[in-house]
């Protein structure tokens, strides 16, 4: 409860006027029952009083008073949608601002954070509203429920003690219950996430060959299912509680409305007590009963949507709240032109402390305008050194500097803007080929905060250094042509039918064109594309290509690596690849094994030594020799 007041502060920030408007509606709706019984009332007593002229003035209020309830309840259920839709667009922007937040990646790694996370975005989505919905509702329920308690006390004081006596237990375990909802909730969320799982597996184009070919779609239908069923099995429980305490609060109410009723008849059988009575009596009786349910019930709905909160507010409070218009961070400093370069010393890392070192003790340097290739067998840990170097994680020990700076103390996002990266495992954007590769520079992006004006040109020119621009030519709308075909839209036919064969359409930085088609690219062709993304920044000091050929043609290889070694030359570069022809014109060589760097120097050198390189490049060498001294006519046999 003493998460209350922020959020009721973060809902009247996210929708002041809807919930103003939803408060009030709940109050007139609240007290409206209460007002018609009273004054039905009246009308009844001045009638059965022969009083047929004064009895018009409580029959008109009473209509005046219906309109306005149904009114105020119209209003109310606008108030309530508007107030969800309000809140979901603060909290989600709040929410998303928090997890892209934080400098590095580790976070997004651990299962705890996920569901968290996952309780965070449902509190986002819609639980933030349901507190409100919960609270308000709850408010207009004790309204209602007081207002028969004053009306009926007059009537029958006992019947208004005991109904006020038996809420007490059930207000007491409904809050019980909502303590076990509060549990079950967090209890649940990884079975939901691994629910959802499997539902997004099965709906993913990527998977879905690999799904059909090897007939998984039982098997992850049926993991779906039960973890659906695990988690709603949980659920059952408390709801069967819920549902028995409910039961016995309508039925203890039942008795006594019976018996007040019984009494009252009795009275006004015997002329003692006015008919009005006993119409109060009776509209009091089902009013107090509606209200005592409607509030015990939201009592019981208020404690998961706080705890949901508590989630959202744990994400969200930890950290700052990116404005519209990200200034760059003062966190650091900001790191200035590489003059001299970047020093690995003593570098240790792991992903977590139960897992074992990826990097043990590596010291290396990367000159500036040097050019430097990482090589070394699967697992060796070299897609994990170009995650330190772009800060995604920091050493546990050791250090590493840019021009004798720690690389901890700049600025992150100044860092990044020096460093142009192909990681291995490269994201394919649903968007357009123009912002597939503009990505790689905000800037360049139609729409940016602060665009480039030269935008359009430089993501041709990253186009052509990366050999994709012919490829972008022949695609139904060039530089528009969207990525993916989940997004392809109705209109396409006709759109296509306006348009001569081939023709090239959109010039580079045009957005998304709804309507059109997408494409859908092959490894290679998206390799090329993620490729032009990391050239984009045609300034940046360090480029690091982990492994920028792997699912290139030869011919295509080819040409790449002939650019590349253009492009690296003047600049510091990092180069990671499994194909040792693609390295050997580096200045320096470095064999990483198991987290520890074994042997480092030019192709030559490492030729000469004979030593891990030497063996691996004969390795690769010789399967080449042997391929090309094969019978012609083998290999397609
Ligand atoms: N996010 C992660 N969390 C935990 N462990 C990880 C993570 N990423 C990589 N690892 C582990 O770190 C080790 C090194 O992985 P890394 O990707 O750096 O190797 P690599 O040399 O680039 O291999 P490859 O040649 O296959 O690309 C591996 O044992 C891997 O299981």
């Amino acid at each position: 409860m003493r998460l209350l007041p922020k959020a009721s502060a973060e809902l009247a920030r996210a929708a002041p006027v809807a919930l103003a408007a939803r408060v009030l509606a709940a109050l007139a709706v609240g007290a409206a029952p209460v007002a018609v019984a009273w004054l039905t009332r009246q009308a009844i007593d001045r009638l059965t009083e022969h009083q047929v002229s004064a009895a018009e003035v409580p029959l008109i209020a009473l209509c005046l008073f219906g309109a306005a309830a149904a009114t105020a309840q119209y209003l109310g259920v606008y108030a309530d949608r508007e107030l969800g839709r309000r809140t979901a667009q603060h909290a989600l922007g709040r929410l998303f601002g928090a997890v892209v937040a934080p400098v590095g990646v580790a976070e997004l790694e651990d299962p705890g954070f996920q569901d968290r996370l996952r309780l965070a975005q449902q509190a986002a989505t819609g639980g933030n509203a349901l507190l409100a919905q919960q609270f308000i509702g709850g408010a207009q329920s004790a309204v209602t429920f007081v207002g028969f308690l004053v009306a009926l006390l007059p009537v029958s004081p006992l019947s208004a003690a005991l109904v006020l006596a038996s809420a007490v237990p059930a207000v007491v375990a409904q809050a019980r219950l909502s303590e076990r909802r509060v549990q079950v909730q967090s209890q649940v969320s990884p079975q939901l996430r691994r629910q959802v799982f499997y539902s997004s597996l099965m709906l993913d184009p990527r998977a879905a060959a690999e799904i059909r070919l090897f007939g998984l779609g039982p098997l992850f239908r049926g993991r779906m299912v039960s973890e659906l069923t695990r988690s709603q099995q949980q659920e059952r429980t408390v709801d069967r509680a819920t549902l028995r305490v409910d039961s016995l609060l309508a039925l203890l109410t039942g008795a006594v409305s019976a018996a007040a009723l019984l009494v009252t008849a009795a009275r006004v059988g015997q002329g003692r007590e006015p008919v009005g009575d006993l119409v109060l009596l009776m509209a009091a009786l089902a009013g107090v009963q509606g209200a005592l349910a409607g509030l015990v019930s939201q009592i019981g709905g208020v404690g998961p949507a706080l705890a949901l909160y508590g989630h959202y507010d744990a994400v969200v409070g930890a950290r700052p709240v990116p404005g519209p218009a990200p200034e760059p961070s003062t966190a650091g400093g900001l790191p200035g032109p590489l003059h001299t370069g970047i020093q690995l010393r003593d570098v240790w890392f792991r992903y977590h402390p139960d897992q074992e070192w990826v990097l043990r003790g590596v010291t290396l340097s990367l000159p500036a305008e040097g050019s430097v290739a990482l090589v070394g067998l699967n697992g060796a840990g070299k897609s994990t050194l170009v995650k330190l170097l772009c800060r995604l994680y920091d050493p546990q020990l050791g250090s590493i500097t840019w021009d004798g700076v720690d690389l901890r103390e700049l600025d992150p996002a100044a860092l990044r803007r020096r460093i142009g990266v192909l990681f291995q495992d490269y994201t394919t954007y649903a968007l357009t080929v123009a912002e597939n590769i503009a990505v790689g520079e905000v800037s360049t992006l139609p729409g940016a905060e602060r665009p480039d004006t030269d935008g359009g040109a430089r993501v041709r020119a990253a186009a052509a250094a990366a050999g994709v621009d012919t490829l972008v030519a022949g695609l139904p709308d060039g530089y528009g042509t969207m990525l993916s075909r989940t997004f392809a839209a109705t209109s396409t036919a006709a759109r296509r039918q306006d348009r001569p064969e081939g023709r090239p359409a959109a010039h580079p930085g045009a957005g998304p064109d709804v309507g059109r088609t997408g494409v859908a690219l092959s490894g290679g062709q998206w390799q090329r594309i993620a490729l032009a993304r990391a050239l984009l920044r045609r300034d940046a000091d360090l480029l690091i290509l982990d492994e920028p050929s792997s699912g290139l043609d030869a011919e295509a290889e080819q040409q790449v690596h002939a650019r590349l070694v253009e492009l690296r030359a003047r600049r510091t570069s990092l180069l990671i690849s499994h194909r040792l022809s693609s390295v050997r014109q580096a200045d320096r060589i470095v064999v990483l094994r198991g987290g520890r760097i074994i042997e480092q120097g030019d192709h030559d050198a490492l030729m000469r030594s004979g030593g891990a390189y030497a063996e691996l490049f004969r390795t690769q060498a010789a399967g080449y020799q042997l391929a090309a001294a094969e019978p012609s006519g083998g290999a397609g046999r």
